[in-house]
């Protein structure tokens, strides 16, 4: 969608023409395939990986793919993805069971080989690199979680966390230094000793954490993560996962089925549907211009007022002067109460302070009790 179709949908949305000045505009810029704001990490190109006894070959082509998919003699786990991912951007993958998601993840991280296509870490190509060279890139630049914690029985807290140190070969002294930082900034300490066995699943899971960042790589990759734990220890965790990134600034890939937690975590966030990327978007571009309906269905679901801003359902400003001002891209959540409390619209700011736009209470309780995509017949679906 370009930028006439979005100013068009915020009319239709408003009820009056509202034309958003260009930097609040950027952030609704509506593609299906939003690019990164940043330079890329890692990107994939033409990415195909095909699963059958069909698909055991060298392809010249994608076309020889896409045929050995529609004839049905192959099952096509990944189709033709192109994928750029910013460095420091927490990028989500995000489907239903069965969607593409881990064979994504694993076809990226190189744990198992594509079929076909390309993809570049820091633009240099991982695909025909010799086995050598690749060991150590995923030796040294990446880390990998896993949802089952994937951690050694018999290994304590501390030897868990240093095995791929030890497995590298770094020296004695820089791992018991790196697993004393990653311990202590994963909320570990007074737990170096503990087997496994003794602790939680969301105390397994920090330790599958600190041993990802002990390699102190420039690229997470994090599959279902917290899957397997209950819901208030994993919104601890994604709690704690935007706390270090905050600090750390990794470039993440996170894998899940949870649309909720997308949102929560992601950037932006690749939904995928039959091994497809259906859309790219920052998680207020996803609920508010889906590209289609099984995308909407995801968003239906959440509670919007946490994920859009309150630019998203302004009006035009109606005078010059706003007793209360608000910045035009605080989340409505944030706003509300301030907006409840005015009595009457408030005045939205942009960043240098410039008038942009007005909102008002209704717009709210519309936004709430509506959706984005108005009442009536196939509203928040
Ligand atoms: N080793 C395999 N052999 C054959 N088909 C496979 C294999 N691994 C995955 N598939 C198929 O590829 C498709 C994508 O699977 P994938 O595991 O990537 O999905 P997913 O979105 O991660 O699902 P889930 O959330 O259930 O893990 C599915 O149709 C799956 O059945």
């Amino acid at each position: 969608m370009n930028r006439k179709v979005m100013t068009g949908e915020l009319e239709r949305l408003a009820g009056q023409p509202f034309p958003l000045p260009e930097e609040l505009q950027a952030g609704f810029m509506s593609t299906a395939m939003q690019k990164p704001d940043r330079p890329v990490k890692l990107a994939c190109r033409q990415y195909w990986k095909l699963y059958g006894a069909a698909a055991q070959r060298k392809f010249r082509d994608a076309g020889e793919l896409r045929e050995l998919v529609d004839s049905g003699r192959a099952v096509g786990a990944l189709q033709d993805v192109d994928l750029e991912i910013g460095e420091g951007e927490i990028f989500v993958v995000m489907g239903l069971s069965g969607s593409g998601k881990s064979t994504l993840l694993r076809c990226l991280a190189r744990l198992i080989e594509p079929s076909f296509g390309e993809v570049l870490l820091d633009g240099r190509p991982l695909i025909g690199l010799p086995a050598a060279e690749l060991m150590k890139v995923r030796r040294h630049e990446i880390g990998m979680v896993f949802q089952n914690f994937a951690l050694l029985p018999h290994l304590s807290v501390v030897d868990n966390i240093a095995l791929p140190l030890r497995i590298r070969h770094d020296d004695p002294a820089s791992i018991r230094e790196n697993v004393a930082e990653v311990i202590q900034l994963v909320g570990l300490s007074g737990m170096e000793a503990r087997l496994p066995a003794q602790l939680s699943g969301g105390q397994q899971q920090r330790v599958g954490l600190a041993r990802a960042l002990a390699v102190k790589p420039g690229l997470l990759f994090l599959d279902e993560p917290f899957s397997a734990l209950d819901p208030l220890i994993r919104r601890e965790l994604q709690d704690e996962l935007v706390r270090l990134q905050a600090r750390l600034k990794k470039t993440m890939v996170f894998v899940t089925h949870d649309f909720s937690e997308a949102v929560r975590l992601g950037d932006r966030i690749a939904i995928m549907k039959d091994g497809r990327v259906r859309q790219i978007g920052a998680p207020e571009e996803i609920v508010t211009a889906p590209a289609d309906d099984y995308v909407r269905n995801f968003a239906a679901g959440i509670d919007l007022t946490r994920v859009v801003s309150c630019a998203r359902i302004a009006t035009q400003p109606t005078r010059s002067e706003y007793a209360v001002k608000v910045p035009a891209d605080r989340r409505i959540a944030e706003a509300a109460e301030e907006v409840a409390r005015a009595g009457g619209p408030v005045g939205l700011v942009d960043s240098q302070g410039r008038l942009v736009g007005e909102l008002d209470a209704a717009a709210i309780l519309r936004l709430v009790s509506g959706g984005l995509y108005g009442g009536g017949e196939g509203a928040g679906r």
